[in-house]
């Protein structure tokens, strides 16, 4: 059984935890350091990303999770777990893990009052058209050429894969569609 593990500092972790149960997995929590070991990928959630950033370092999460994702671990980040894996922020000088060759807006379309869902077909995830759920979400406004753009909502980039690395601005956790959990475990082994 794969086991997956959610970023548990702050945010929405248990939504993540249900949808990875749901599809057969093991799935936990991850506070620590160690925690890390023997995980077959992790999940980044939305939450505040300058808060998040800021307990990885203080719990030693930060290198350790930067050297595994280098070596090609699975991680999926949604939203504020998007900003902290994008190797730059437009519009906030803060340094997070910066694996991801993306550069990122944050809270793009404004403020939590501005949230929207929109149906769209990701065509490497599913046939059938996905809820996206956008919450004082981040676009990405840049990608090099070795990322993968996987969905666009009024021509901002929204969903991306470089190899190992999935990020979404939306959150596919707070609706009933498993699509996004299970293209993530695939790409988990
Ligand atoms: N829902 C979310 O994760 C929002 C992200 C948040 N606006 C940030 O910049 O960290």
């Amino acid at each position: 059984m794969k086991k997956i593990g959610v970023l548990a500092l702050q945010g929405g972790v248990i939504e993540h935890i249900n949808h990875v149960k749901a599809l057969g997995c093991e799935a936990v929590e991850v506070r620590k350091v160690d925690e890390l070991d023997d995980l077959d990928g992790l999940i980044l959630p939305g939450g505040e990303s300058t808060t998040i950033g800021k307990l990885l370092r203080k719990t030693g999460i930060f290198d350790k999770l930067k050297d595994k994702i280098s070596s090609g671990f699975p991680v999926w980040g949604t939203c504020a777990g998007m900003i902290l894996l994008a190797k730059s922020i437009e519009n906030d000088g803060a340094i997070h893990l910066q694996t991801m060759d993306i550069t990122v807006m944050r809270n793009a379309y404004g403020t939590q009052i501005n949230s929207f869902i929109e149906e769209k077909i990701i065509g490497e995830v599913s046939s059938e058209p996905i809820p996206l759920v956008f919450i004082r979400a981040p676009y990405i406004t840049k990608v090099e050429d070795n990322v993968q753009v996987l969905c666009k909502v009024a021509n901002n980039v929204v969903a991306a894969r470089q190899n190992n690395m999935l990020v979404t601005s939306f959150h596919p956790e707070l609706t009933d569609n498993l699509d996004m959990h299970k293209y993530f475990i695939g790409m988990c082994s």
